[in-house]
Order: structure tokens, then C-alpha cells, then sequence
């Protein structure tokens, strides 16, 4: 029987695109998800691949705007981008749009009043993957993980923690130095406490030099991003990558901004890469 309740369902390219909704163990709240079924998962087992949306983002974001459909229909990809965070009656928020409901940076919050509910991490490396293998006709050991800005952070830093889950990997304008910039420090701050030691394992940088991913990373930046100079200083990465000799394309898209124009003139190179990473 399916855990989860469909909110919608509409055909798309073939595939069918859907909201679903479901009692989430991780967060202790119904969290929101949608999930792209490409043409081909009516007849066998496919990849499927998690997008982690940015600040402000509910799953809808990413599912109106960024266009990923008509490519994962072509490629096979099931495509599941979830909620940013819990939301709902009793769930803490605050009146900042970069912290509390939207803006859950895919960690689980050990200070008050975030420890409840706001476990995004659990539920991104664990919960939802097992649900989703559960209820879809997901290929064993082929799933990918992708990202933009917060979620960018998110998809970088999971996937080289568990390289055993997720074998591809990719980020549009990533924060990859939280625990250097604005929106990071406040955060984790917020939900790890103030103990920066705290908060390594979630920084990519940090993720970088101490483990890195055993495949190529791609990231895409634009030049003319708002927040590239105090927030996401993709420069630090680019370094890092460098030094540890990791295997990484890094591309600064000129003139392009933060928004999902930029996202969705790029999503099928991401689509692509995943692809290319888990049928190889
Ligand atoms: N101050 C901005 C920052 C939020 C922002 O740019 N969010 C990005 C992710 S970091 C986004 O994807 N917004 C939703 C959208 O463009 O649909 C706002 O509140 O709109």
C-alpha cells in the first residue's frame, strides 16, 4: 500500500508528473514531494535522481520552473525534489526568509526550538530514498543527487558523505563555504549551535579536502548572481577542487543570475550528466 496521499498527477512528455504528500518519520510532520515517472519506468527499473531546491523554495519551485520534464522523459530519469523544510501547525518559524520553514539546509537541528522537526538531513539521506525505492520502479544503486543554491549546498555535502547512496552528483549556484558566508553561519548557528566544529561535516568545502566524491562533480555559476560575491564565493570550491585534485567541472556561465531562467537553461546538462553517471 503507498505511504504516500497524490495531491495532482498530469502527464508530461509521456511521463507523469506528480504531488504527493505523506507522514514523514524523520521531520514528524506531512511533508511535500514531487516525483517525475518517466515513460520507460512503465516497463522496467530506472535512475532516479534528487533536486534540493533553495531558499524560499516548496517543491513546487523547481517542478513549474526549471523544465527538467521533457529531458528526463528522453533520458528515463525518475526525478523527486522534495519540500525545503517542515511546514504546518506547531512546526518553529521565523520571520527571516533564510531560516525556519524554506529554508531547512539539509542538516538535522540539535538547538531549540529546531531539534523537533527540522531533521531535513535524515530525511533526505535516508527516509526519503527508502520510500521512494519502496513505492517506484527504482534501478538498485543508481541514484543521483542535484541541487541549487541552499540545495546545492545540500547535494554536494550528502553526496560526499554517502557516496554508498548517491553516485552522481551535480549543483546549480551552490553555497560550498556555509561556514564562511552570511546564510550558512546564520543557520547552523541556529540549528547546530555555536560550536563551529559542529558544522564541517556539512560544508562542502570542508567535504572537499577531507573526503571528496568518487566521480566528476559538475557545477554550473552565473557571473551576474546576486549573491556570488557574499554568498556562494564558488571561487572557494573552484580552489579546493584544484588542490585536491578532484574531478570536477566547474563552469562560470557569463551574464547568466540566481534564478531558475538560469536553472532551466542549464537542467539538461545536469540531466545529462546524471544519466551518463548512473547507466555507465
Ligand atoms: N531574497 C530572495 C532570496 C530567495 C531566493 O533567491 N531564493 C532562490 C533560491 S536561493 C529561489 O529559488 N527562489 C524561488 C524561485 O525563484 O522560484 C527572496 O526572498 O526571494
Amino acid at each position: 500500500m503507498s505511504q504516500f496521499e497524490e495531491i495532482s498527477s498530469a502527464l508530461s512528455f509521456g511521463g507523469k508528473q506528480l504531488t504527493l504528500a505523506h507522514g514523514s518519520k524523520a521531520t514528524g510532520t506531512t511533508m511535500r514531494l514531487s516525483v517525475f515517472l518517466p515513460p520507460a519506468a512503465k516497463d522496467g527499473r530506472v535512475p532516479v535522481v534528487y533536486y534540493l531546491s533553495g531558499l524560499t523554495c516548496t517543491e513546487e519551485n523547481f517542478t513549474v520552473k526549471a523544465g527538467a520534464q521533457r529531458m528526463a522523459s528522453e533520458l528515463g530519469l525518475i526525478v523527486v525534489a522534495p519540500d525545503t523544510s517542515p511546514r504546518g501547525e506547531g512546526v518553529p518559524d521565523s520571520p527571516d526568509y533564510d531560516l525556519g520553514q524554506g529554508a531547512g539546509f539539509y542538516v538535522d537541528a540539535v538547538q531549540a526550538p529546531w531539534s523537533t522537526h527540522f531533521k531535513m538531513y535524515s530525511y533526505v539521506t535516508q527516509e526519503l530514498p527508502g520510500l521512494i525505492e519502496e513505492q517506484f520502479p527504482v534501478r538498485r544503486g543508481a541514484a543521483g543527487i542535484f541541487g541549487h543554491s541552499m540545495g546545492g549546498h545540500g547535494a554536494l555535502t550528502i553526496a560526499m558523505r554517502h557516496p554508498d547512496i548517491f553516485k552522481s552528483v551535480s549543483a546549480l549556484s551552490p553555497i560550498v563555504a556555509p561556514s564562511a558566508v552570511p546564510w550558512g553561519r546564520k543557520a547552523f548557528t541556529a540549528y547546530l549551535g555555536a560550536d563551529e566544529a559542529a558544522w564541517k561535516e556539512h560544508d562542502a568545502c570542508y567535504l572537499a579536502r577531507e573526503r571528496g566524491f568518487p566521480g566528476q562533480i559538475l557545477v554550473d555559476q552565473g557571473t551576474a548572481d546576486p549573491f556570488l560575491e557574499e554568498q556562494l564565493q564558488t571561487q572557494r570550491f573552484i580552489d579546493t577542487l584544484k588542490e585536491n585534485r578532484q574531478s570536477a567541472k566547474v563552469r562560470m556561465q557569463p551574464g547568466y543570475d540566481h534564478s531558475y531562467f538560469f536553472i532551466a537553461t542549464f537542467i539538461d546538462d545536469h540531466l545529462r550528466h546524471h544519466a551518463r553517471m548512473l547507466n555507465g
